[in-house]
């Protein structure tokens, strides 16, 4: 019998995602390969291992705006820093007019970021912003230990939470999106990590080609898995196509929870159909579409989609690579756009969700306010957000207030039927007056002695099998309008 240790190490191997453990163990593994910085050296197994305990210290450099600002960026990039598992020693911010094209940073700040790794031991910095390939080297060079963008951070959490098939290969496509610009200089890491996630052992010596170079080889092979991810998304969208479509056809409404990350999404789907989603402190928890059924009062079915949160500046490869899901939320009949009401600056992350709900063509959609969290944000700014979104529904996931009012909202949001029509079904078609329990929105029922007569509005598809039973309204102010 192995031992209990033994049983676990070599259990971490079996692919089974349906325990929490191995859900971690899981994201663990990712996070190895997830590490998209420059890599300085060969870096061993075991040190990769270390390397998730990431000592971090954050840079940011202030260009606009007031100090507040600069603030509230950093203690984003510290949050999404310790989403992805890492612990932050200490934050830097320089003001400047643009970053430095050499450094990022100033050359004068280059030295005291150095010494500053130093003397808190330090293994990673990270940049508030995307950074060129020759801005990342050249930090990396001075400070001696690695250093990675927002971008990589954020890529790198997409890796950790991507649950479903798609979600995985999407996250994988944007991540080879980022490398392949700055492939040079990666050196004995790149490599393996390339061919790790390619699924084969370590590729290598039988996969070159005479006289073509190590950098070749892994363009060649990025490359290759580019063009490979990107015909099993559209596959896997083609499904997702054929799902929507009938739906469509049987026009279930769908209503889209979108929003910044952490605004409470989520939680919110939970109050209002009772779903199990998961709910954590952590930035982009939710990655994979999550769809419930949910009822009116009436006893209408429609749909509510959790949806992956929004981000400043979120990584254009990202947006890329999640446009097809993102491009469900364009498809949605309404979207309830949830808002920390709790955050120091809401406004921010609405102007952020909005422009990125814009660039996937979901800037048409009817939307609701939602702000969220009430309990927890302060009186004087309650008020500020009640002047400036008079519209909006004013809730709490955690405490119920506001839910219903919302739910009566969204249901009242919701497109009508298209066709009026009063029918007198016989008892042997319970199973139509069930569709239009369910489909139509039902205005008056009422038992007669041919059957059941419903007078409600209906989709065209439902119409039309009601057609043989249709009748004329008995109460002229029942006639259709
Ligand atoms: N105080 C308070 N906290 C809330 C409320 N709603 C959600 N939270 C907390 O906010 C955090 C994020 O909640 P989620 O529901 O996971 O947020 P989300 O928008 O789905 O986040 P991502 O999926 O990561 O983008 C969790 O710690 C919740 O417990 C609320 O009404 N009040
Ligand atoms: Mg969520």
């Amino acid at each position: 019998m192995p031992e209990p240790n033994e049983l676990a190490e070599s259990t971490l191997v079996v692919d089974d995602p349906s325990t929490g453990e191995l859900e971690l163990a899981d994201r663990q593994a990712l996070r190895r390969v997830a590490g998209l910085s420059t890599e300085l050296a060969d870096v061993t197994e075991v040190e990769y291992r270390q390397l998730r305990l990431e000592r971090v210290v954050l840079v940011g450099v202030w260009a606009d705006g007031t100090v507040d600002d600069a603030e509230n960026s950093l203690t984003e990039l510290a949050a999404l820093a310790s989403t992805a598992g890492s612990t932050i020693l200490e934050g830097l911010i320089q003001r400047r007019n643009r970053p430095d094209p050499a450094t990022y940073v100033g050359r004068g700040k280059v030295g005291e970021l150095r010494d500053m790794v130093a003397a808190v031991g330090a293994d990673t910095v990270i940049c508030d912003g995307e950074l060129s390939p020759s801005q990342l080297r050249n930090l990396e060079q001075e400070t001696k230990v690695k250093v990675i963008d927002r971008t990589a951070l954020i890529l790198d959490i997409f890796a950790q939470h991507a649950r479903s098939r798609e979600g995985k290969a999407q996250v994988e496509l944007a991540q080879l999106q980022y490398l392949v610009p700055r492939l040079r200089g990666w050196g004995e890491a790149l490599s393996r990590q390339a061919g790790g996630r390619a699924g084969g052992a370590s590729g290598g010596v039988g996969l070159r080609g005479p006289g073509e170079t190590k950098l070749e080889t892994d363009r060649r092979r990025i490359r290759t898995r580019i063009a490979k991810l990107k015909r099993e998304i559209t596959g896997m969208r083609t499904t997702r196509d054929v799902q929507r479509a009938s739906r469509h056809r049987r026009q279930v409404p769908s209503v889209a929870i979108a929003g910044y990350t952490n605004a409470g999404k989520s939680s919110l789907l939970n109050q209002l159909t009772g779903a199990g989603v998961m709910v954590e402190d952590a930035l982009f928890a939710t990655l994979d579409p999550t769809t419930r059924k949910a009822q009116t009062s009436e006893g209408r079915t429609y749909t509510l989609s959790d949806t992956v949160g929004f981000v400043r500046h979120l990584p254009h490869e990202l947006v890329e690579a999640f446009r097809s899901t993102l491009e469900e939320i364009a498809d949605a009949d309404l979207i309830v756009h949830v808002v920390d009401g709790a955050h120091p600056d809401p406004q921010a992350q609405v102007s952020a969700v909005r422009e990125v709900l814009a660039e996937v063509g979901a800037d048409q959609v009817p939307e609701l306010l939602a702000i969220n969290k009430i309990d927890a944000a302060g009186e004087a700014e309650l008020l500020l957000l009640k002047r400036e979104w008079p519209q909006a529904n004013f809730v709490s996931a955690h405490t119920g207030t506001g839910v219903a009012e919302l739910r009566a909202a969204v249901e009242a949001a919701l497109p009508r039927p298209a066709i009026d029509l009063e029918a007198v079904v016989p008892y042997d078609r319970g199973d139509l007056i069930a569709q239009v329990h369910e489909r139509g929105q039902v205005k008056h029922v009422a038992h007669e002695p041919d059957g059941t007569r419903v007078s409600a509005r209906v989709d065209p598809d439902l119409a039309a099998a009601l057609d043989p039973y249709r009748s004329e309204p008995p109460h002229p102010d029942a006639a259709p309008d």
